[in-house]
């Protein structure tokens, strides 16, 4: 995030950047609203907004319609009814020194015409860290819960709210018939940390990457906009009221009072809620909240300020996005120091390479913190940290710390240096040209990776064994059953029945689709590895290119060759080094029409030993069937096409390689994916199954004929 504090110098230059960030904070409203997934720090979306202020106040005259100075939140996610709000929804003004909360109040008296010696009441309470709910009570029922949306339109989460203890389901006797309470849906810091830990935990029963959230507030809005209500009340969500939308009545005459009454009728308020006669007792009640900040069981990010009497907010109103009336004055990032016992690195399922720093253990804000993220090995460069250093770390709405600088720069140690080699299955790691993540080359034997690979080969579009899905590949593997591709072929009857009662059938089905597999086109072959880049277009391309595994396998032999004897010189930058020895490889390898990445991605994969013997080890299993009459074409080519009963003037395996040499894709079992049936005497339950799914049978003769046409 480099955004320059100079401010444009010229029209142009403030347009194209008020452009770029509309669209960028946009994108993080998106993500953080909508998906509750953001991307960034608040720290960092705040210095964005900020950034795009002070450029709108430069040049007032490039506000852009669609500034995010304008806007509330996102539009409502599909998955949830949208509904108008009665009252728009709005935000805050944000301030983040001391001045700017004088201004803030210099600008109502200015506003109110009010002389310098009247008293300007202000309430200030925490601002909780959660996502705002508007609930509608209609005589004495709540009828409806909305989440902000952008402000003019919610989400209708009624069911989910129900879920919640702390919101009340009637108001008592006596209150106005018409009444919205706002306030805060949130999640305590223990319960958002045990969530996370229940959610890794279900997760890791079934082997899969678990959904963790960033923070309670994202736990929070993830939890309460789900479709299914359920959801939501297996999840320890909280309420704190704030303030209040439509009512047929107010029960009071200033913002302490109302909030008062809310507390009366059971609505959990803020116990830190305090009224201020001048800027300085509310600066005061900002630094009391600020001490108490780390002990608080809930993340706050700062003080709201209101204006205490209701009548001058009716007068204020509101501008924009926010009310004249109030204002969010901002802690800044909770921030300590520590040290940095080592950076580990962490292999994602699809390879990619991420430093984790290891700190000694320190508390910031609250919580305490034993690791941050270094994102890549730029930022360490960039930070210039090695294990040893004392760094400052920062939590800003984020549970994933960030180092923000490094103490001890001077202090003599060696510059830390990434060995290139993947942690967990020690296979070379590789980054491409203008890329900043490193990746382990090592797809099919890292243990990071190998679910996630071992699912892709036997997927439809690869090996497309069918009966065998992510489900099974996953507990396959954590059975030790299988460990790579190869594994697969030899996975037995015996094996597999006993996994199941009566699992013969079962077993013997599995076994058979599984050996239907045997003979597999070049192109699918090469698809089947997951190698960055190659995807089936790709795949297809090579495999035209060389049409056979042999003469692939020669190409990417002499390329290994030089690619392994290829040295960085005395003194020359990693990055050069790569552009040269990728320079050499690209005219090597003949790359027209597949592009340097691929050629890269190709021998960084072959390259490795690892890979070389997992593919050795599946030849022994299979045959890569050559690309021969890659140009012919005819009407079923990229058709699914079933073989049954006897065929009389050739064998199945021949009218099955004559099949895929047309760019069909045999299968052996029929179903909707199915287009055609080619049945010969004596078919049977495949033909009646076709019969029922209304797909087209021809008999052999007829297949002859297509195949005939060929152009
Ligand atoms: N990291 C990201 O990518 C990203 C993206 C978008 C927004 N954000 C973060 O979201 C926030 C901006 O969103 P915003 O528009 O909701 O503004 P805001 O959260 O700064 O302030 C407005 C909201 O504060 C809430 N609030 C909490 N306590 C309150 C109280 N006591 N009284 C009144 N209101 C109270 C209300 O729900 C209100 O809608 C910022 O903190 C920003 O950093 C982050
Ligand atoms: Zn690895």
């Amino acid at each position: 995030m480099t955004t320059p504090s100079a401010l444009p110098a010229t029209e142009d230059a403030a347009a194209a950047e008020l452009a770029r960030l509309a669209a960028e904070i946009a994108h993080h409203n998106h993500l953080y609203h909508h998906d509750d997934a953001p991307e960034i720090s608040d720290a960092d979306y705040d210095a964005l907004v900020r950034r795009n202020a002070a450029i709108e106040a430069a040049f007032p005259q490039l506000i852009r319609t669609d500034s995010p100075s304008r806007q509330v939140g996102a539009a409502p996610a599909g998955h949830l009814a949208k509904v108008a709000h009665a009252r728009p929804m709005t935000s805050l003004d944000n301030a983040f020194a001391d001045e700017e909360v004088t201004e803030f109040v210099d600008r109502i008296r200015r506003f109110l015409r009010l002389s310098a010696d009247e008293v300007v009441a202000l309430t200030a309470e925490p601002k909780i860290d959660g996502l705002s709910c508007s609930l509608r009570y209609e005589r004495g029922a709540l009828v409806r819960a909305l989440t902000r949306g952008d402000g003019q339109v919610g989400e209708d989460v009624t069911a989910n709210v129900l879920t919640i203890d702390d919101i009340p389901r009637r108001l008592p006797a006596g209150a106005p018939a018409i009444f919205e309470v706002r306030g805060e849906v949130y999640m305590a810091k223990a319960d958002f940390a045990a969530l996370n830990a229940r959610l890794a935990a279900e997760a890791a029963e079934v082997g899969k990457e678990a959904r963790q959230f960033a923070n309670p507030r994202n736990a929070a809005a993830g939890s309460l906009r789900q479709k299914d209500a359920s959801v939501t009340a297996d999840r320890p969500l909280r309420f704190l009221a704030h303030g209040w939308g439509e009512t047929s009545a107010v029960p009071g005459d200033t913002q302490a009072e109302v909030v008062a009454a809310l507390r009366h009728w059971g609505f959990p308020v803020s116990d830190l809620f305090a009224r201020a006669e001048t800027v300085n007792d509310a600066l005061a009640v900002y630094r009391r909240i600020e001490a108490v900040r780390a002990d608080l069981p809930f993340d706050i990010d700062g003080v709201v300020y209101k204006v205490d009497r209701l009548d001058w907010q009716a007068r204020l109103g509101i501008v924009g996005r926010a009310p004249r009336w109030g204002l969010a004055h901002k802690f800044p990032a909770e921030r300590a120091q520590t040290s940095l016992q080592a950076i580990d690195i962490q292999v994602g399922r699809t390879g990619a390479l991420t430093p984790v720093a290891r700190l000694e253990p320190v508390t910031v804000g609250g919580v305490v913190v034993t690791n941050a993220t270094l994102h890549n090995f730029d930022e360490i460069a960039r930070l210039g940290v090695r294990p040893g250093d004392r760094v400052l770390v920062q939590r800003a709405g984020d549970v994933i710390p960030q180092i923000v600088e490094n103490l001890t720069p001077d202090a003599d140690r060696p510059p830390y240096v990434f060995d290139w080699l993947c942690p967990a299955c020690g296979s070379a790691a590789d980054r491409e040209e203008g890329e900043v993540v490193y990746r382990c080359t090592g797809g099919l034997i890292c243990p990071a990776q190998r679910v996630e690979r071992l699912s892709h080969f036997v997927s439809r579009h690869a090996l497309d064994i069918g009966g065998l899905g992510q489900t099974l590949i996953e507990a396959f593997f954590h059975d030790g059953l299988i460990a790579s591709p190869a594994d697969i072929f030899r996975l037995s009857e015996e094996q597999l029945a006993a996994r199941k009662k009566d699992g013969r059938v079962w077993a013997g089905n599995l076994v058979r689709a599984i050996d239907e597999r045997r003979r597999v086109p070049l192109d699918r072959f090469l698809f089947s590895l997951g190698i960055r880049h190659i995807g089936e277009v790709t795949a297809r391309d090579l495999a035209r290119r060389y049409r056979s595994a042999r003469a692939l396998g020669a190409m990417l032999r002499s390329a290994v060759h030089l690619f392994r004897t290829t040295q960085p010189q005395i003194g020359e930058p990693e990055r050069k080094f790569v552009l040269r020895r990728d320079r050499l490889l690209v005219a090597r390898i003949d790359t027209a029409g597949i592009g340097p990445e691929v050629g890269h991605a190709l021998i960084g994969f072959a390259a490795e030993r690892h890979n070389r013997d997992v593919v050795y080890d599946l030849l022994r299993q299979v045959t890569v069937t050559d690309v021969v009459h890659e140009t012919r074409t005819s009407e079923v080519s990229g058709k699914t096409v079933v073989f049954t009963g006897t065929l009389e003037t050739m064998s199945r395996d021949e009218a099955k390689t004559q099949a895929e040499s047309l760019g069909v894709h045999v299968s052996g079992s029929v179903s909707k994916k199915t287009d055609l049936v080619v049945a010969g005497p004596g078919a049977g339950s495949k033909l009646k199954k076709a019969a029922e799914l209304g797909i087209r049978v021809i008999d052999e003769a007829g297949w002859a004929a297509i195949v005939g046409a060929v152009d």
